[in-house]
């Protein structure tokens, strides 16, 4: 999977709200009702990212969760970093 250039990055964050280009990764911050509600959508991505054999690196902190997206294989960001993300809004939006 080939890198995608600065132009292609941000054309495909316009349609994801929320989430940055910063330091070589895609990131989004998300704040949940508590603790128990961030480790339940956690526990969805992770399922997902192991379909998807691409995983995040992330930080949670109580109710708080940092992803922050980018291909090491690559040394950038692609494409599945993208099918990554948009999965990851879909979780978030069921609840
Ligand atoms: C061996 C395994 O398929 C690779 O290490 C996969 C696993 N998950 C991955 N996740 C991410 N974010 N980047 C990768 O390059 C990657 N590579």
């Amino acid at each position: 999977m080939d890198k995608l250039t600065t132009p292609q990055i941000e054309a495909q964050l316009k349609n994801l709200d929320g989430w940055t280009y910063d330091n070589g990764s895609i990131c989004k911050s998300f704040v949940f009702k508590d603790f128990k509600e961030a480790f339940s959508v956690m526990t969805h991505i992770a399922f997902v990212a192991e379909q998807q054999n691409h995983h995040p690196n992330w930080e949670n902190v109580y109710n708080q969760l940092t992803i922050k997206l980018n291909t090491h294989d690559a040394g950038g960001i692609t494409q599945y970093d993208f099918d990554l993300a948009n999965a990851i809004e879909q979780i978030v939006s069921k609840g």
